[in-house]
Formats: structure tokens, C-alpha cells, sequence
């Protein structure tokens, strides 16, 4: 276990088999006042105080300090998953105390059974990843998160802790086998990690490098528009450059532990001849204008078709119109920018619009942001710059 004495930590522990070990592992290394151990009790499980006694015992005899959070939550009561609840409850704790005693890291026992469980896991949902696997390092709210036994397998971590008589919690939810995770735990051999970890390997080295040549690509983009040219035939690229291209404009939540056929989709439709798609999720849209994928929120849009003197003050100012719209005020005229349902009978020299606008190869996506003047009786427009 790599770890520098030098630093200070703050370390995860529910008591269980892994972080036990890990803190056993710590403070042969570590002075004790380097070490704080945070503990969640969640009071979910009928056993729960019986994890926390644990570990006021280990830290008791080891001499660490430790930090209790002790949970009240009516657990009918809660709308969300419980594992993501938990999980966000004791990282903020952590980085709380983190915080409020200056140390370095917070280390965390995920051990290689876990890494490789998550990465069949990943294999099987296909779902859009950035690492496979578990990392050894990673962020939280700006806090580094360290996992200083990942290359420790389940049964060296048993073995240690009978060998010296450490005690332990047995979390209870490990033998229930409805959870995925658990069924994966219960089919893996740890004599073929090697090989797993040699294959996770290699497709690690492929997605880093692969989302370092999209990110380069991705920090230069402007206005929220992607290049389609910028796809390349290749499934893994194309897939990482919608979602990195999704992520940095904000709707990376939209597509975090989606399917990973979402993207492919989108990226089927994108190569598709059409020159114009509209996606749709939630808030978003997404839009290929011919040769460009752009990014909408939804909310930035402000789309009419309404009589000219029912313009709103902050309509005016959004289409820049006023000096415009002060020749029209007849209450026959109208005005839209709701190109998608407006321009296919608005007609201009007695032409639809929309093939106009086509034939001109008019962007889709500035259509909403020119306001249309029309003849509500006659349907044919009147500002004729369009
Ligand atoms: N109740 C708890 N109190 C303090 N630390 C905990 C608690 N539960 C888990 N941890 C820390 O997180 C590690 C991983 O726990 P576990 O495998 O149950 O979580 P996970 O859902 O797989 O992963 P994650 O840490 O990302 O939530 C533990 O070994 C321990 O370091």
C-alpha cells in the first residue's frame, strides 16, 4: 500500500472487511494523529449500531480519532435510490471534516474485487463510461479521493485480518443476492482477475487516450456548435466526442449511467443525409443545421406567433425589433419566429417560406432569432430582407 507519512487523512469507515483493513494498513504506517476516521452510522440496517461499536473499538485501540455522523431518516419517506443518497451523505461528511481539520486525502477501501465487479457491471449495463473500472484517485467537491487498497483482492484482505485477529462487521446486504453487484461478487473466480485486470487495462489506455485527443478537440469549441466533420467512423471517438461536447455545455447529467445507445442514436441520426434533426430531451436540443451539431437549452428560446401589439417590452428587447415592428401596426399583422410550425403557409411572392429558406440554405437554428412579419389574413410576409 502506497501511502506518504508525511500527509494527513481522513478515512471512510463503516466497519466492514475493507476499511477496517485499510486503517489496520494506515496506522502501521501513519502517525495516529494524521489519521481522523469518519464514520456514518444510518441507522438503516437493525445492525447499524453494532458496526459503529466496531469502530470506536478499532479507533479506540489504535488511537485515531473519530468523527460520527449518526443519520435520522425515515426510510419510508425517502423518494430517491438509497445507495446514491448515502453515498453523497458521507462524501460531504468527509469532505466536512476534510475541511474543518485541514488534512490531505480522504481515502476511501474500495478494494480489486470491487474494481473488477464494477467493470463487468459497466460492460453489462453499456453504458457510457469514462474509466472502467474504479480509479485510484479521483475528485469530490474539489477533494481528493484516494483508494489506497484497490490492488488488495478480497481473500488477501480476509486472510490478513483472521491472521490477526482483527475485528470486523459483516454488512448483512452482501449476502442479498437481488442486488446486481452481488450477483457479479458471487460469479467472479479472483484466479482470473489477472486476466480481467490486463483486458480492463488496455481499454483503459484506449478510452485516456481517446479522451484526450476529444478534449483537446472540445475546448476550442465556440457558440455551442460542433463541426460534424469532427466525427470519425469510429464507434469509440464518435461516441466520446458527442458526450464530452454534451458535458461541457452543461447536459453531461443528461446522459450520466444512460445507456450507452442514446449516443449511438444520436450518432446514427448524425450521419444520417438529413440536414436537419431536432433531439429532444428534457431541456435540451440538440441540433444538426447541416454540417453543425448545436446545443439549445431550451429555456434560452423564446419562440411566437402573435399578433404585432401583443409584443411584450422583453420580447422587443430579445429580437432587437422595436425600430423594425414601428412600421407595422395594423392588427391584422403578426409576427413569429416559430419557423418549425409557422413558415410552412406563410408565403413570400406567393412561395412557401420554408422552401425558400431551404433553397437559400438558411441555417435552421437562426430562423428562430429572425422575426417574421406577416399578413395574417393573406399569410404572406412583409419584412422581404428574409
Ligand atoms: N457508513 C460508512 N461510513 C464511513 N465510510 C463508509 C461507509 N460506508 C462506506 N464507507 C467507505 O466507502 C468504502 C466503499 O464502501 P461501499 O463498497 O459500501 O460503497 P460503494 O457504494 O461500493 O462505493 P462508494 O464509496 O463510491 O459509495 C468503504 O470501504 C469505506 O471506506
Amino acid at each position: 500500500m502506497k501511502i506518504c507519512n508525511q500527509k494527513k487523512y481522513i478515512a471512510g469507515l463503516s466497519g466492514g472487511t475493507d476499511s477496517i483493513f485499510m486503517l489496520s494498513k494506515l496506522v502501521a504506517k501513519v502517525k495516529p494523529n494524521k489519521i481522523i476516521a469518519c464514520h456514518v452510522n444510518y441507522n438503516y440496517r437493525s445492525d447499524s449500531s453494532i458496526d459503529q461499536k466496531i469502530c470506536e473499538e478499532f479507533c479506540k485501540k489504535n488511537n485515531i480519532k473519530l468523527e460520527i455522523l449518526n443519520v435520522t431518516q425515515n426510510y419510508k419517506e425517502l423518494r430517491q435510490n438509497f445507495e446514491s443518497w448515502a453515498r453523497k451523505i458521507r462524501y460531504d461528511f468527509f469532505v466536512e471534516n476534510l475541511n474543518k481539520y485541514e488534512f490531505d486525502k480522504i481515502l476511501i477501501a474500495h478494494n480489486m474485487n470491487d474494481d473488477i465487479e464494477t467493470f463487468i457491471m459497466q460492460k453489462q449495463k453499456q453504458t457510457i463510461v469514462q474509466y472502467w473500472g474504479i480509479e485510484k484517485k479521483t475528485f469530490y467537491k474539489d477533494a481528493m479521493i484516494y483508494r489506497p487498497i484497490i490492488e488488495y483482492k478480497r481473500s488477501q484482505i480476509l486472510e490478513y485480518l483472521n491472521e490477526n485477529e482483527i475485528v470486523y462487521a459483516n454488512d448483512s446486504t452482501n449476502l442479498d443476492l437481488k442486488y446486481t453487484r452481488n450477483k457479479i461478487r458471487d460469479s467472479l473466480d479472483e484466479n482470473n482477475f489477472e486476466k480481467i485486470s490486463e483486458e480492463k487495462k488496455v481499454l483503459n489506455q484506449k478510452l485516456k487516450r481517446t479522451i484526450n485527443t476529444v478534449l483537446k478537440l472540445v475546448e476550442n469549441i465556440k457558440d455551442k456548435q460542433l463541426d460534424l466533420k469532427s466525427l470519425r467512423h469510429d464507434q469509440l471517438y464518435d461516441q466520446i466526442l458527442i458526450f464530452k461536447f454534451l458535458e461541457t455545455n452543461g447536459f453531461g447529467n443528461l446522459f450520466y449511467g444512460r445507456k450507452k445507445a442514446t449516443i449511438k442514436e444520436i450518432i446514427k441520426e448524425l450521419y444520417s443525409n438529413k440536414s436537419f434533426i431536432k433531439i429532444e430531451i428534457n431541456n435540451l436540443i440538440l441540433l444538426k443545421d447541416r454540417n453543425i451539431l448545436k446545443i439549445i437549452d431550451k429555456s434560452d428560446l423564446c419562440i411566437i406567433n402573435k399578433p404585432i401589439v401583443e409584443l411584450s417590452k422583453e420580447e422587443i428587447d430579445y429580437f432587437n425589433c422595436k425600430e423594425e415592428i414601428s412600421k407595422y401596426n395594423k392588427t391584422n399583422i403578426w409576427v413569429t419566429n416559430d419557423w418549425e410550425r409557422t413558415f410552412k403557409f406563410l408565403k413570400v411572392n406567393n412561395k412557401p417560406l420554408n422552401k425558400v429558406l431551404t433553397k437559400q440554405k438558411k441555417s435552421y437554428f437562426s430562423r428562430w432569432f429572425d422575426l417574421v412579419i406577416y399578413n395574417e389574413s393573406d399569410k404572406n410576409i412583409l419584412n422581404i430582407n428574409i
